[in-house]
């Protein structure tokens, strides 16, 4: 394989992009391990790193609050924890007004609960609408509702790689449909949805829209509250960097709170927690959403990645995510095309995430390779290759060098 310069046509450098990045200096805030064991992360739209901030906030959690305030932190300031943070998340990157988001349980219990609430509100109407190509978690969850309820499944098909537009729902979204569920960002493709305009659409049916925000949270700027939105879920190990089994977020518009009641009833989520009352009354607002201890200790590592986005803002986070995936793109074009690989990620940046996926029959082979050189993607069956690249992370360098090392890496095994 010829040795040359990427990326020394007529689109800029790496070298030149990372000295032109205005958010290049919030790399240092990020722990990284030794050179040498890590030469490039690719896969923080799957884990993201750790911020070296929150080893000694966790630490003096564990001393001040925890070790020193012991039980009485849950009345100073724990059981207001999950609608403190959930609020903080919703200004810095939803676009929520305060009262509209709680944090706690994993994603696929927050989506079981907002979904089976949405059914319960709808007598009459019997239909929940999901992807083909939605994260399994997803389609499993509606899999188990439909069948508990007696409510039938309608699929899309679109095609993966372009996602679901307003035109793949006509026909499918009417008077039977309680719910329609789709990713923002789609998990394999990077599809960014046009989530206004399918809100839109599937509000004038009379449904409920809930969006799965898992791979847009702290990567696409989201206007949860303009766009109408009724339903949100999302994970906050990605871009928010919570690390792993963080727990999700929720957000139920203030319009559909008193009218959605999630099946989930534990004391916490009701109304008179420590009145140890005989039966169960829910908590008004947001709290009704909650059902058991929320998870405090690991609430806390996302509140300084939170704090970071609200110091750069949003914008300047997704003007650097499309900076890097143009880059990757052209990377993949002139390193990846020649080789056998497709993109199947979109083209235009205005319907990308910020990851790419990229196709080639080897790949599966070459991420067990490029693991063991320090190199890490993520591999997405049958064939995709995920790049991962996590706006406040990850260098243009760095995604070269991990470019590169894909090239060599599936050269050697054709
Ligand atoms: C779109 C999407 N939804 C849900 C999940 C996961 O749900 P959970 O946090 O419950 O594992 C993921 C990734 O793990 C995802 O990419
Ligand atoms: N949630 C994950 C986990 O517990 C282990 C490994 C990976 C994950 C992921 O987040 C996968 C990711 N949501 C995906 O888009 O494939």
């Amino acid at each position: 394989m010829e040795n040359h310069t990427p990326g020394s046509g007529t689109s800029p450098t790496s070298a030149e992009l990372d000295a032109a990045d205005p958010l290049a200096a919030q790399r240092a805030a990020f722990y990284s391990p030794d050179e040498g064991e890590l030469a490039a992360y690719l896969d923080g739209n799957s884990l993201g790193r750790p911020l070296k901030a929150t080893a000694s906030n966790l630490a003096s959690f564990v001393q001040d609050a925890w070790g020193s305030r012991l039980i009485r932190g849950w009345d100073e300031q724990w059981m207001d924890e999950p609608t403190v943070v959930g609020d903080r998340i919703g200004e810095v990157t939803l676009g929520a007004a305060a009262g509209q988001v709680t944090v706690g349980d994993s994603t696929s219990v927050m989506l079981y609960k907002l979904i089976r609430a949405a059914v319960d509100a709808q007598p009459g109407r019997d239909e929940i609408v999901v992807d083909r190509d939605n994260f399994p978690t997803d389609r499993f969850i509606i899999e188990g509702i439909a069948a508990e309820k007696g409510a039938s499944i309608v699929w899309v098909s679109a095609n993966p790689a372009s996602g679901v537009r307003t035109g793949d729902l006509e026909g499918l979204v009417g008077e039977r449909t309680a719910v329609v569920v789709l990713s923002h960002v789609a998990y394999r493709s990077g599809f960014l949805a046009d989530a206004r305009a399918i809100t839109a659409m599937v509000k004038d049916a009379g449904a409920l829209m809930l969006w799965d925000l898992c791979h847009s949270v702290g990567s696409v700027p989201l206007e949860l509250d303009e766009w109408g939105v009724d339903l949100a879920v999302g994970c906050t190990y990605k871009y928010l960097n919570g690390g792993p089994g963080s727990p999700a977020f929720a957000y139920v518009n203030a319009s559909q709170q008193g009218r959605l009641r999630q099946p989930i009833w534990g004391w916490m989520g009701a109304d008179n927690p420590f009145g140890m009352t005989e039966s169960y009354k829910p908590a008004t607002g947001i709290r009704s959403f909650i059902t058991g201890t929320p998870p405090v200790l690991a609430m806390q590592p996302l509140k300084d990645m939170v704090e970071l986005i609200a110091s750069v803002g949003m914008e300047a986070v997704r003007e650097k995510s499309i900076r890097l995936t143009e880059h990757a793109i052209s990377l993949a074009d002139e390193l990846l095309v020649p080789l056998g690989v497709e993109i199947a990620s979109p083209r235009d940046p205005a319907e990308r995430g910020s990851h790419i996926t990229v196709d080639h029959p080897l790949f599966g082979q070459v991420t067990t390779v490029l693991w063991e050189r320090g190199v890490i993607p993520d591999f997405r069956p049958p064939h995709g290759l995920r790049i991962g690249l996590s706006p406040l992370s990850t260098g243009y360098g760095e995604l070269e060098l991990g470019m590169t090392a894909i090239r060599d890496a599936l050269a050697e095994l054709l």
